[in-house]
């Protein structure tokens, strides 16, 4: 790619000393979400005034504490729907809302006004820092950069002396570009800042370091945050606060790694919005700590409904991979995925059994799902889905998930191949209500009750251990008079009342309780014979084993003997009708 030199690498910090790669974090941050600010300023169509309200009221209701509402002096919407929520009361006690401006004397002025009357706000101040900002848009030198701020700052607790009288006052400041701004300068105008304010106790003051755009890798950010936790006076007054955007693609890498250096604060949007490549994402920050063992103080656990709500007010869909909560994150297609997958559903299962508890309780172990879809609210039958990348695994998931039908691995891999031949011709994605009728139209025999004829042969059986057990024994003398040599008979599942069917797995839908479905492996040859003609397998469901036993072997002759379509069969249980996957 031609033009890369006329690009230079971000120069690092010169910080050998770095303590944070070896940090861990214990506990959540704080948050601040400016999908009202930083979120709808970068809208094609910002928020209407009742796409901000259900902004809001998402925020309030998922736990967010500090908002940040607006740029009251950007527009008459932003400035209204600031009054709004101070004068219908909306802002519960313990949240706090924020209001942007630059370090404009007249601009701050007509912020603070905005707040007028309200018990609880904070106002956040920026101006940019850095040395192309500096030069290329203000003109100034780095004591003129250092005095907006430090004006803007003196402008804004004067007014509010005036205006907000009675208000509970909270102010943050932003060097804006604070990433490319020489950290000693940087430094410099917050102490300024400071010295203004007067933090102390009860009375702190927030700074705020953007990566407003993101240039470097995360771990030179994290050094930046570091060498600002060390040299920052009145650090206990003071809260270090983050704001990345994704630029590079690792907003959330500069986040977790700031917050190992000494952030206590990030400020993001839902679902990475923002200014071009977005803010860095706050669902996938919270899930991030979530899987971690921390309870993030977000409430997601239904994140489907907080995409939705998200998808309204922003008028843009949310990436189908998006970490955690798009529609394809809990889901695979591919064969040795499913594979482990359902193992790791099965395993769970023996394991609750054992202890004696509700799946949900045990600890989330399970292959490629770093987190339980059910703790955000998704299901588990979205999990598997079939293509012609499946396997048997896969497909013996849906039989068993969707059909309620527990295959012998022989008639799992049989099954496999016939549905992948499907989708390969097909080109797409098999739904379980189609593999459940292929299974249907191959392998299920339900014309009427009646023995077998034609050629011995020899079975193994399989009786859903879901079932009634009556009849299991007397298999072999039922089916031996007809040439059948029943040479061995297994059970496919516990039946329910053991209790390894844990609640969750006895709700699944299945057959109905009086069915008996039996799988038969058949051979050639009655008894002594070789077997050596060939496998097929059928399926039977009947009121009791024997009379499933017979349809079952029935089929696998038929099949055996060259019928490739079976007869008509009784259609399979009803599949569960779900609603959209996921
Ligand atoms: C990184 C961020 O997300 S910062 C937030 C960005 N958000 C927004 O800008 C949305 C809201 N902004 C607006 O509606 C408008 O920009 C307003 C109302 C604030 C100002 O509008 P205008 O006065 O027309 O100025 P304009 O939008 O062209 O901004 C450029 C001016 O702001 C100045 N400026 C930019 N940032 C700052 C700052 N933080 N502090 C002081 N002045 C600033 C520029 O130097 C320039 O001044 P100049 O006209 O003297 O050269
Ligand atoms: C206003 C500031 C904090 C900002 O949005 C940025 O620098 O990205
Ligand atoms: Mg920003």
């Amino acid at each position: 790619m031609q033009g890369a030199g006329r690009y230079t690498a971000f120069t690092p910090l010169d910080l050998p000393d770095r303590t944070w790669p070896g940090r861990r974090i214990h506990s959540a941050p704080r948050w601040l979400s400016t999908d009202l600010r930083d979120g709808n300023q970068s809208l094609p169509r910002p928020m209407s005034p009742e796409r901000k309200l259900m902004m809001f009221d998402l925020l309030v209701n998922t736990g967010f504490k500090e908002i940040e509402v607006g740029f009251p002096v950007a527009s008459q919407d932003d400035h209204d729907f600031v009054r709004l929520l101070i004068e219908r009361d909306l802002i519960p006690d313990d949240v706090r809302i924020t209001v942007l401006t630059q370090a404009r004397e007249e601009l701050v002025r007509a912020t603070v006004d905005c707040l007028r009357g309200a018990s609880r706000a904070m106002i956040h101040i920026y101006n940019a820092t850095s040395p192309l900002f500096r030069e290329l848009v203000f003109g100034l030198d780095r004591a003129g950069c250092r005095d907006m701020a430090v004006r803007a700052t003196q402008v804004m607790m004067d007014r509010a002396e005036h205006v907000l009288g009675g208000c509970d006052l909270s102010y943050q400041y932003s060097p804006e570009l604070f990433n490319e701004t020489e950290p000693d300068f940087a430094l410099e105008v917050c102490e300024a800042v400071m010295d203004v304010w007067q933090p102390e106790a009860g009375r702190g003051i927030i700074l705020n370091f953007p990566t407003t755009v993101e240039r470097s890798l995360p771990n030179v950010f994290a050094d930046q945050i570091e060498w600002l936790d060390r040299h920052l006076s009145r650090r206990e007054h003071v809260c270090l606060s983050v704001h990345p955007h994704n630029d590079r693609g690792t907003g959330v890498a500069a986040a977790e790694l700031a917050l190992l250096a000494g952030a206590e604060r990030i400020e993001g949007c839902l679902f990475g919005n923002g200014e071009r490549a977005g803010n860095v994402c706050l669902v996938t920050l919270c899930m991030n700590l979530f899987v971690h063992g921390i309870d993030p103080g977000i409430d997601l656990s239904d994140i489907n409904a907080v995409r939705r709500t998200v998808e309204e007010c922003n008028q843009m869909p949310v990436h189908p991979r998006h970490p955690y909560a798009g529609d394809l994150v809990y889901t695979a297609f591919s064969g040795s995925h499913q594979d482990a997958i359902k193992k790791g559903f099965d395993e769970r299962e023996r394991l609750a059994a054992r202890a004696g508890v509700p799946v949900g309780e045990l600890p989330w172990r399970t292959p490629y799902l770093p987190v339980d879809p059910k703790d955000v609210g998704r299901t588990y039958e979205a999990v598997v889905r079939v293509n012609s990348q499946s396997g048997k695994g896969g497909v013996a998931y849906v039989m068993s998930a969707w059909h309620g039908l527990d295959l012998p691995r022989g008639l799992q891999a049989d099954l496999a191949a016939r549905v992948q031949a499907q989708a390969d011709a097909e080109g797409g994605e098999l739904s379980p209500s189609r593999i459940g009728e292929l299974f249907r139209k191959e392998y299920v025999y339900h014309g009427a009750p009646g023995e077998p004829g034609g050629e011995p042969v020899t079975v193994t059986l399989w009786v859903d251990g879901a079932c009634a057990l009556e009849g299991q024994r007397d298999l072999r003398a039922a089916l031996g008079p007809w040439g059948i040599d029943v040479r061995a008979v297994h059970r496919t599942a516990p039946p329910l009342d053991e209790p390894a069917m844990t609640p969750e797995r006895a709700a699944l839908p299945r057959r109905s309780p009086r069915d008996v479905v039996v799988y038969a492996e058949c051979t050639t040859g009655g008894p002594g014979g070789t077997g050596t003609e060939g496998v097929a397998w059928g399926v039977g469901i009947g009121a009791d084993a024997v009379a499933a036993a017979f349809s079952a072997v029935r089929a696998g002759s038929a099949r055996l003997a060259g019928h490739t379509r079976l007869r008509p069969s009784r259609p399979l249980p009803e599949p569960r009708r779900l609603a959209a996957a996921g």
